[in-house]
């Protein structure tokens, strides 16, 4: 029988030297002999530069759209199931393997993943211990490089702690010019291609509301967001009105860029320079990555104020590139937020975060909803315990595209 085990663990553990040490044989040790498939957001990224650079699209998806050209969760369908039916191996990695994935397919996943082990080992590795596959038994943790039991889900004990005790710092300028409703979507209809995608969406968002937009992996999360941002050029056969502005009356980019705070966990991909803690917060008073301008008193005050919320003034010169990835979310999400835009918009903010960071990170977030004006959209598959939103709009897949309804309560997982 094919032996299986878990390792639950920390953002803080390096993952790329847990990997080697599995493929050694330090867990189970016949891994060393035997083939085995890694499947982890690395392996993905590797295939769609491949598509990019010499456009070999080895990885076939269910829509047959390019891996680029697909969302999050079909991306990783393709890529599992790339793996099980071309390399058949004797043993897969799951490298946090449900993040980003609707309930459906992750169902769909795991009873896949249950029938192949009868015949493969799986070993996975996750940050969230609600995803431990139910037929793993052996099941371990790592605290800094060493591997321990774990032996019940009581093992680890919720922090109750409150991590942010300081007022949310106020904004530099107060800005009066709010537009009511910020976003007004109607029957806005999209299509790629033959492919309907969204269909007749009616959304309007007001100042200081708290959304949540869910759906499932596909359902045209991320396509609503580019149309919000600007960033859709089919936004303009479109009725929208977004700040005030309807689209396609002469606005640029810009006007409504700078009404949003933005942040996606892919952002933390982007900024590999070694910039300051205090500059990367000051960044987003300027709207750049890095500073080129001398940024006024104030500025620097205000980005003091972020950071002693934050706890981490006493390491404020320290390089970003240093910090654990929950705190560099922590220190993005301020840089969206110096300028309270009226508009915060929160794209799968917690992928790939760890039980206690996910609870941090969405600490600031209620906070934000709590203390700012600012209104939030926060895009998620699954029901995070720890957020709060007051609104949910949720997509439901069609033959025509996705529509939308408005819930106050959900029941999604
Ligand atoms: N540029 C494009 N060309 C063709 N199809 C596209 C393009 N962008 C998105 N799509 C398709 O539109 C559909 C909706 O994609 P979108 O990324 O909006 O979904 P999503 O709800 O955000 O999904 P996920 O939760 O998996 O990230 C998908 O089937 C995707 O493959």
């Amino acid at each position: 029988m094919s032996k299986h085990i878990a390792i639950y663990i920390s953002n803080k553990e390096n993952k790329v030297q847990l990997i080697k040490r599995i493929t050694a044989g330090e867990l189970i040790p016949e891994l060393v002999t035997l083939k085995g498939s890694i499947f982890s957001e690395i392996t993905l990224n590797r295939f769609i530069e491949e598509e990019m650079r010499h456009g070999r699209f080895d990885v076939k998806t269910q829509t047959n759209n390019s891996l680029k050209n697909s969302s999050e969760g079909e991306r990783k369908r393709a890529l599992l199931n790339h793996i099980l039916t071309e390399s058949n191996p004797d043993y897969i990695i799951l490298d946090n393997a449900f993040d980003c994935l609707d309930i459906n397919a992750q169902k769909q996943i795991k009873t896949r993943l249950e029938e192949l082990s009868c015949t493969t080992s799986i070993v996975q590795i996750t940050t969230r211990k609600r995803d431990i596959l139910p037929f793993i038994d052996d099941v371990f943790t790592l605290e800094t490089g060493v591997f321990k039991a774990f032996k019940s889900h009581g093992d680890l004990v919720e922090s109750s702690k409150n991590y942010f005790i300081e007022a949310l710092p106020k904004p530099l300028i107060l800005n009066l010019n709010v537009f009511n409703p910020l976003i007004s979507l109607k029957n806005v209809t999209i299509k790629y291609g033959d492919r309907p995608i969204l269909n007749s969406i009616n959304w309007d968002i007001k100042p200081g509301e708290f959304w949540q937009l869910i759906g499932p992996n596909g359902s045209g999360k991320s396509t609503i967001l580019t149309l919000v941002s600007g960033d859709n050029p089919k936004g303009y056969q479109q009725d929208m009105t977004l700040f005030g502005i309807k689209k396609g009356s002469g606005e640029t980019v810009w006007d409504i860029k700078k009404n949003i705070g933005f942040y996606s966990s892919e952002m933390l991909r982007g900024f590999k320079r070694k910039d300051t803690l205090e500059s990367m917060i000051i960044s987003g008073f300027l709207d750049s990555i890095g500073l080129y301008k001398y940024p006024t008193d104030r500025q620097i005050s205000i980005a003091h104020q972020w950071l002693k919320l934050l706890n981490m003034y006493h390491i404020k010169d320290k390089s970003f590139q240093f910090l654990s990835s929950g705190h560099k979310r922590l220190i993005l999400l301020a840089r969206a937020m110096v300028k309270h835009p009226p508009l915060l918009i929160l794209d799968e903010p917690i992928n790939g975060l760890d039980d206690h960071d996910t609870k941090m990170f969405s600490e600031l977030v209620n906070k934000i909803a709590k203390e700012s004006k600012t209104a939030i959209i926060y895009v998620s598959h699954r029901k995070e315990e720890h957020i709060k939103p007051d609104f949910i709009f949720e997509l439901t897949p069609g033959k025509k595209g996705s529509t939308g309804k408005i819930n106050n309560s959900f029941s999604i997982n």
